[in-house]
């Protein structure tokens, strides 16, 4: 993980301070002066961001990335991939962080609005982004209101279309709004940073791990605001992240990168349940179930989900019967049998038939059954062996077993 630009404004001029360099953009200077060669193109400019990227990395890391790319114009886009994998360095292309070589053809556009073109570049500062990054890095001598008041500046008041009220609601920070970065709590820290970057009434938010800085009861403090905010916002979040259940839980549309290549791209749910993706062959891969809470049992602490004719048990939370719910099943924590088995402490046996079946080229010992609850599928990861014994095959009826699932939501 590389740090984070910090963002300077000194008589009018941004300055950004990234990984050891200390880069000026004015008007006057068109592209900031890094030692890479960057080169991004667009296909067509259309509705959402189009981009073709191809860079390559001097020095050691011989890094290209090579990208071409229409993005959806609204909800979340998760950019998923192993470090290493050109995520960041493609957001700083967007974010125009990157240099882009003279005379080249490439292009970057969001809404048919041009940002890059091969005699056409769009300063940083100019460009209408919102950016997250995984620390809040916010100006430690302002309180968080002054911070977010030095983004209402910078913000083009033409339409505004993001309100400070709402924001401020949104994010909950009402009460720790006059307190300086170094009295809030990482979560506080970016909450106020997420403000921020809306206030700059930007026309797409990239957010760069922002959670990863925090530790796990901190990060389920935040989430219900990153989701609220992924849900509400009308402009198109990238979202790179690491974790599969922060991806699963936020974004609509998935791109998986690998070595500066795009190696899967598509709806999120369809990515993760299909067989032969990157996905299906994780240790954790895992599908969403969602339905409502049908029935309670305070006295066993347990909550039915129904959907599809079905239901799942869970461990009571806080939701209340008729509320939305997801739950998260993990691939391993799904046994399948061909009849179903009251003398077992498992308590959830779904009805599924088999709808796809994929040998584990890592593992021979195991396969990745795909199967259907109703419309809803699901991953089950079982021994080969076990799926040799019981005559495993597509269209077959079976019983899943689930041992144990996570509440998303
Ligand atoms: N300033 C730079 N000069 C040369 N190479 C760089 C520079 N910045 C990044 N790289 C290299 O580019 C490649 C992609 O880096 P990038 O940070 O975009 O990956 P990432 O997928 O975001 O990784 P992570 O998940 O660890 O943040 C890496 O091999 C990295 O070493």
């Amino acid at each position: 993980m590389r740090s984070s630009p910090h963002i300077v404004f000194i008589n009018g001029h941004l300055f950004v301070c990234c990984a050891g360099f200390f880069v000026q953009y004015s008007k006057t200077t068109k592209t900031p002066s890094l030692s890479r060669r960057v080169t991004v193109t667009v296909k067509q400019p259309a509705k959402g961001l189009n981009i073709r990227v191809f860079q390559q990395h001097t020095g050691q890391s011989n890094f290209s990335l090579d990208l071409d790319l229409q993005l959806p114009n609204t909800g979340v886009t998760a950019l998923f991939g192993p470090s290493g994998s050109g995520k960041t360095t493609l957001l700083r292309c967007i974010a125009g962080l990157e240099k882009s070589v003279k005379g080249s053809t490439n292009h970057i556009s969001l809404n048919g609005e041009l940002w890059q073109s091969h005699d056409f570049w769009l300063a940083s500062h100019k460009r209408p982004v919102g950016y997250v990054f995984q620390d809040a890095n916010l100006f430690p001598h302002l309180t968080a209101q002054d911070n977010l008041r030095f983004s209402i500046q910078r913000a083009d008041k033409t339409q505004p279309a993001i309100h400070y009220d709402d924001v401020v609601e949104l994010l909950n920070i009402a009460s720790i709004l006059t307190q300086y970065p170094g009295q809030l709590s990482g979560g506080e820290r970016q909450r106020v940073a997420m403000a921020r970057a809306l206030l700059i009434q930007p026309k797409i938010l990239l957010m760069d791990e922002p959670l990863a800085a925090l530790d796990d009861a901190l990060k389920q403090d935040i989430l219900p605001y990153l989701e609220r905010l992924c849900h509400r916002a009308k402009i198109p979040i990238l979202y790179v992240s690491h974790s599969l259940d922060e991806v699963i839980r936020l974004a609509d549309y998935m791109v998986v990168l690998e070595k500066g290549r795009v190696l899967e791209e598509g709806n999120t749910q369809r990515l993760i349940s299909t067989l032969g993706t990157s996905f299906a062959r994780y240790q954790d891969a895992s599908m969403v179930v969602s339905g409502t809470v049908v029935e309670q049992n305070t006295e066993w602490g347990l909550s039915w989900l129904g959907f599809e004719n079905q239901t799942i048990a869970f461990k009571q939370g806080k939701e209340a019967i008729g509320d939305s719910v997801r739950l998260r099943i993990q691939s391993r924590d799904i046994s399948v049998s061909l009849s179903k088995h009251e003398d077992s402490s498992i308590l959830n046996r779904l009805t599924v038939v088999i709808d796809d079946m994929e040998k584990d080229n890592k593992d021979p010992s195991m396969v990745m059954v795909r199967l259907l609850a109703g419309n809803t599928p699901l991953l089950a990861k079982i021994t080969a062996l076990s799926a040799h014994s019981l005559k495993l095959e597509k269209g077959q009826t079976l019983v899943a077993q689930i041992k144990s699932v996570a509440v998303l939501s």
